[in-house]
């Protein structure tokens, strides 16, 4: 079964075309496929362009846990570089149908940079969602083992919940992540972002992914935080997000109508051999 691989900042994803792969694409597939040692392994997988009634390319993904996501911005920006590679985009913008709404892409420099206009960012608890009466999810509190949070929650089409911290770290994404992510008050679980303000430019984030884990960089999540941070006056609309993987420009217009952009680096192309789904029954 061919595949193509990339990676966005070190968040990485394989591309798998549905003329590749005919069948439907079960959780015990995506977790094999995904599976770091047992198959080709990635942070989660784009399968596409499926049709679309509305706009030019339709995109579905899955993280390595088996679910689907509403959106991912790294995906959509290396979706976007692939359907360049193979002559099915130019350097005009075009449109994809995600399950979390539509975006609109533009491939730059020969492929290596993709903006994405990820839609409006929205911070009310019934879109995201968060349990408890409507209202915007701003400065709240959560006890997660006696350590106490405050955090925002936002939408980009995916939830995400974004805590603010003197000093994002990768033990507390590891350590509280998780606890965070399935926590009873986000019904769908959550994303979660430990954000630093570094100046009204600048923002720094450390990432737990619902379904996938500790990423190295996350475009929704980097969408997500650089909202909260505008939203609570502490940055600008033209903003930096800088992440263990690298950094993600994010701009927004009309309020929180968020365009992303960002690096996208091809890995390989490969073929995943059947002798890998044996006894899947595929
Ligand atoms: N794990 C996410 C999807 C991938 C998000 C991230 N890789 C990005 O670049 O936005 C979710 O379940 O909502």
């Amino acid at each position: 079964m061919k595949y193509l691989k990339y990676h966005a900042l070190g968040n990485d994803y394989i591309v798998l075309r549905p003329e590749a792969f005919e069948g439907e694409l079960s959780g015990d597939i995506v977790r094999l496929i995904c599976h770091r040692n047992y198959g080709v392994g990635s942070d989660g997988i784009l399968y596409g362009p499926v049709n679309s009634l509305s706009c030019d390319f339709g995109l579905r993904i899955f993280n390595p846990d088996g679910s689907e996501a509403e959106k991912s911005g790294n995906g959509l920006r290396i979706f976007a570089r692939s359907l360049y590679d193979e002559g099915l985009v130019g350097e005009q913008s075009f449109s994809v149908e995600t399950p979390g709404g539509v975006v609109s892409c533009k491939v730059e420099d020969r492929g290596k940079v993709v903006s994405v206009k990820m839609g409006e960012v929205r911070f009310d608890s019934t879109s995201i969602p968060v349990a408890g009466p409507p209202r915007e999810v701003l400065n709240e509190t959560m006890d997660i083992n006696g350590r106490i949070f405050t955090f925002c929650a936002a939408t980009v089409g995916n939830p995400h919940c974004v805590v603010l911290s003197d000093d994002p770290s990768s033990v507390d994404a590891h350590h509280y992540g998780p606890l965070i992510e399935n926590d009873p008050r986000f019904p769908n679980r959550t994303n979660v972002q430990f954000m630093k303000v570094l100046d009204r430019g600048n923002i720094q984030i450390e990432i737990w992914e619902r379904g996938a884990g500790y990423t190295l960089a996350s475009g929704s999540s980097s969408t997500a935080a650089a909202a909260v941070a505008c939203k609570l006056g502490r940055c600008g609309s033209d903003i930096t997000v800088h992440m263990p993987g690298g950094k993600i420009g994010i701009q927004f217009s009309k309020g929180f109508f968020a365009t992303m952009t960002g690096p996208v680096t091809r890995v390989c192309e490969g073929n995943m051999d059947q002798e890998m789904f044996e006894g899947t029954g595929l």
